[in-house]
């Protein structure tokens, strides 16, 4: 078995894959602590031969979890931003300082879709940009929905976004505070997400396949008007295709990989942009 970790900076996440069929076994998440305790907190370390790791926590929850595994898994691969990887190169100044997990979801997107705008509604909210040559032009981060909501301190923190919540209900004015909260930061949250996309396709004159991932990437997708897919295992992805075990990763498979959306056309993507400056 492979056992592939995400670890954000809320919740840490595993799969569990059956590394001759390529099946997933079984998924969960924790909060993010130093310690996992195998058996509770993630499946039995007896079954498992590989593990991957994305890890966006401070640098003690990496070194206490590489600590447990190289003792009782034979191998473990721990994913790193780098210069460049897989024909994407990284638009950082100093490519280390990207967040593995935002590296992770553009390869797995340029992997997928060629040039592509990966999205990780998490903690954070996260948008990257991969030209179809490889380029990663850098992105944006913004606060996450909870972020928001907890810098804002008016007793609404407890009070989440429904995530059956449908879109056109959340873009409208809120009659009570927390409502008025909720809808602030949603319309926050996916304005800037569908500004910022015709921006970039604008400034680099192509339209680009989105695709939306972390734990927020439901509720988000539902106000999102440009054409995407949600990629729960984006980031999953990514860790596949630089460390490929099964004969199906190998093929350069991704599990749980979407259909690459139509992205719509960059003169709808620019009328778009204009019509919205003229407001
Ligand atoms: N069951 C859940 N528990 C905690 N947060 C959740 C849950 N479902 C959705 N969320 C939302 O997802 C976010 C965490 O998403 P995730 O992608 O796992 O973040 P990170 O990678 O930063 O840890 C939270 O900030 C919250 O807004
Ligand atoms: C931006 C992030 C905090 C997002 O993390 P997440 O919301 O997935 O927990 C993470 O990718 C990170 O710590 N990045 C380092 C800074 C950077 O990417 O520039
Ligand atoms: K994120």
């Amino acid at each position: 078995m492979i056992l592939d970790l995400d670890i954000g900076n809320t919740l840490s996440k595993w799969r569990l894959k059956e590394a001759q069929s390529s099946e997933i076994r079984s998924r969960g998440a924790v909060w993010t602590r130093e310690e996992w305790r195998p058996g509770a907190d993630i499946p039995d370390l007896d079954v498992v031969e590989s593990v991957r790791i994305s890890s966006v926590a401070r640098a003690a929850v990496l070194d206490e979890t590489v600590n447990l595994l190289r003792h009782r898994v034979p191998h473990v691969y721990v994913a790193r931003s780098m210069r460049e990887s897989l024909g994407v190169v990284n638009g950082y100044d100093e490519p280390r300082r990207l967040g593995v997990d935002r590296w992770m979801g553009a390869l797995a997107g340029y992997q997928l879709a060629g040039g592509c705008c990966a999205i990780d509604c998490g903690s954070a909210i996260t948008v990257d940009f991969v030209l179809p040559g490889g380029s990663h032009l850098g992105g944006y981060i913004i606060p996450g929905l909870r972020l928001m909501k907890e810098s804002l301190k008016l007793g609404t923190r407890n009070v989440t976004i429904d995530p059956e919540s449908e879109a056109e209900a959340l873009l409208e004015p809120g009659k009570r505070t927390v409502e008025a909260v909720n809808h602030g930061i949603y319309m926050a949250a996916v304005s800037a997400i569908n500004r910022i996309y015709s921006e970039v396709c604008d400034q680099q004159g192509v339209a680009l396949p989105m695709l939306l991932t972390g734990g927020d990437a439901r509720v988000v997708s539902r106000g999102v008007q440009v054409p995407h897919a949600v990629w729960p295992d984006m980031v999953y992805g990514g860790l596949e295709a630089c460390f490929p075990l099964t004969l199906a990763e190998r093929a350069g498979k991704m599990s749980g990989a979407p259909n690459v959306p139509e992205p719509v056309s960059l003169e709808k993507i620019r009328a778009g942009l204009a019509f919205s400056m003229l407001l």
